[in-house]
């Protein structure tokens, strides 16, 4: 064997959501019940009616092609910052400690204001640093990573519906928001780099959700409950939502963050726009606030902030220099 293999999916295993009906407020209810379910299932959705245009994917897409392609002396203009902004060169996250590091290439950005600020008031956040040898990227990815904030927030208003809650009970602090956005470049992976060799190895995600705009490429491979590695292949014109290890924990282990991996046989590049989504570092993160005083959680309180900085500083060997 000389790719990690999955089995093809049911197409009844991961649910197509239309969530027109909730970003629009005729029937949030109903697609709240919907995600309810899937997140405690294998906690990995298909969503379509997000609402963003073809156009910022597209423009977002072939910006991100012309950075990945461009030479490593030009991307090293922009290498990864302390904060975690900027290029992080093939070979620089690593999702276990027995694992090969990961194939891909990644460019990461976070929330910034009309001027190009940002906050600073956290070690995972600082200046977007923009290549300035391809200036389109900044307003492209801007764009992408505002369209898809706003799809997040529509979800997570979703998701408190759908457990019972007030819809804005996972966005009381959500105004100067740890979310960001990358660029994720697979190269074709050749069949000798052998079957323990991923272009993001397993992992769950960090954060509270993720969304993931795939290509047609696909290569995405889910952990289903029974240990056995399912595909995930791209759906056209949806995106796929995961539940990440902080909404599991704000639930109480109520909604599911389900290991996946990536493994490019296609012979083909492979490209992926990923948003994570988190709110304010103070936010804190605890099932009590869902569940009430008197239920034990499995897992202690802690804050969005905390809990993302020791994740990072396991994930990226370069987080453990600073
Ligand atoms: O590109 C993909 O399909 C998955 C990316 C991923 O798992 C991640 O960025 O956390
Ligand atoms: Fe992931």
């Amino acid at each position: 064997m000389v790719y990690a293999e999955a089995k093809p999916m049911d197409s009844n295993e991961i649910p197509v959501i239309d969530i027109t009906s909730l970003r629009d407020g005729t029937d949030p209810h109903s697609v709240a019940k919907d995600l309810h379910a899937a997140s405690t299932g294998l906690g990995f959705i298909y969503i379509s009616g997000h609402g963003i245009p073809e156009t910022c994917i597209s423009a977002a897409r072939n910006l991100a092609f012309d950075f990945f392609r461009s030479p490593p002396e030009q991307k090293e203009t922009v290498r990864v910052s302390a904060s975690h902004r900027g290029w992080l060169a093939s070979g620089g996250a690593k999702m276990g400690d027995k694992l090969k590091a990961d194939l891909k290439e990644s460019f990461v950005w976070g929330m910034q204001d009309e001027n190009g600020d940002t906050v600073a008031d956290h070690p995972l956040r600082g200046r977007n640093q923009w290549p300035e040898f391809l200036p389109d990227v900044e307003p492209a990815a801007m764009d992408y990573f505002r369209q898809a904030h706003e799809v997040a927030h529509h979800l997570m208003r979703g998701f408190a519906l759908g457990l019972g809650l007030e819809e804005g009970f996972f966005l009381k602090t959500a105004s100067r928001p740890l979310s960001r956005a990358s660029f994720v470049y697979y190269p074709a992976q050749p069949e000798d780099m052998g079957a323990d060799q991923f272009g993001v190895g397993p992992h769950t995600d960090f954060g509270v959700l993720t969304l993931l705009c795939q290509d047609a490429v696909g290569g995405l491979q889910i952990e289903n409950i029974d240990g056995e590695w399912l595909q995930a292949p791209p759906i056209e014109g949806t995106l796929i939502v995961n539940v990440a290890d902080l909404l599991a924990r704000w639930t109480g282990g109520a909604y599911k963050s389900t290991p996946h991996r990536v493994v490019n046989s296609s012979g083909r590049e492979r490209l992926s726009l990923v948003l994570a989504f988190d709110p304010n570092p103070e936010t804190v993160i605890d099932a009590r606030q869902i569940f009430g005083a008197g239920h034990m959680p499995a897992e202690s309180a802690t804050t969005c902030g905390e809990y993302l900085q020791w994740r990072f500083d396991r994930a990226f060997a370069y987080r453990k220099t600073e």
